[in-house]
């Protein structure tokens, strides 16, 4: 019998709270290798070389970093980045001359000056999430911000974690959007 919404939801809360659990055991120097490690990766693929504009994103202390790949590849590539708006994400053009300000939504660092990006442009996206399977399934921090935004997207989607992150399967909604990949380190 398929598990109701009801049921995966009280499902995602515990993974939820299992990953959460994890993440203090890796130290900040653990998570920037890895993170590093990670990019190396994404830089590979032809996905990615090809693409003219990558979605990212500014990552918060638990997340794969990114710091360092944006900076990287803002000479290079078009980058975007989500800001909060209410209940979705509106999508603005990152570029060096802008300074990066802590928006809405807990302190995340956004680009409010930057040109509005219609999704039609993305190429390549990198998205953050709590957990992802072996089938490319994803679980977010539960607003359901980027199952909105992808439900509408064509772009090649790259899926970051740490390994403990990865697991064997992710509960899933009717909504929730696959990844084209998931890269780990
Ligand atoms: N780096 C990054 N940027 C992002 C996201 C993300 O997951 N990571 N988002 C992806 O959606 C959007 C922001 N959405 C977010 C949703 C929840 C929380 C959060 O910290 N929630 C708390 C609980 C909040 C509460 O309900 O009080 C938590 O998870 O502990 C943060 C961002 C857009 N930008
Ligand atoms: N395409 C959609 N349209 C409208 N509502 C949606 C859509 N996708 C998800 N939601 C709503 O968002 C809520 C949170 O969904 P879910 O727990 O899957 O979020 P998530 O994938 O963990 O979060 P996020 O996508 O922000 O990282 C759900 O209650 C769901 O009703």
């Amino acid at each position: 019998m398929m598990a109701s919404s009801i049921e995966i939801a009280a499902q995602k809360k515990e993974l939820r709270k299992l990953i959460r659990q994890q993440k203090d055991f890796l130290s900040p120097n653990e998570r920037v290798l890895k993170s590093e490690a990670i990019f190396n990766q994404v830089e590979q693929l032809p996905e990615f070389i090809n693409a003219k504009c990558v979605f990212a994103y500014m990552a918060m202390g638990d997340e794969v970093q990114t710091k360092e790949f944006i900076q990287k590849w803002i000479n290079e590539k078009m980058i975007v980045l989500p800001i909060v708006k209410g209940n979705d994400l509106e999508l603005r053009e990152f570029t060096i001359k802008e300074e990066l300000m802590p928006g809405q939504s807990f302190g995340i660092l956004e680009p409010r000056e930057g040109r509005l990006v219609d999704i039609a442009e993305i190429d390549f996206a990198v998205i953050p999430g709590i957990a992802f399977d072996k089938e490319n399934n994803r679980m977010g921090r539960g607003k359901g911000y980027y199952d909105k935004l992808l439900s509408n997207a064509s772009f090649y989607k790259i899926g970051v974690c740490f390994n403990f992150q990865f697991v064997d399967a992710v509960p899933i909604d009717v909504f929730d959007v696959k990844m084209d990949n998931v890269l780990l380190a």
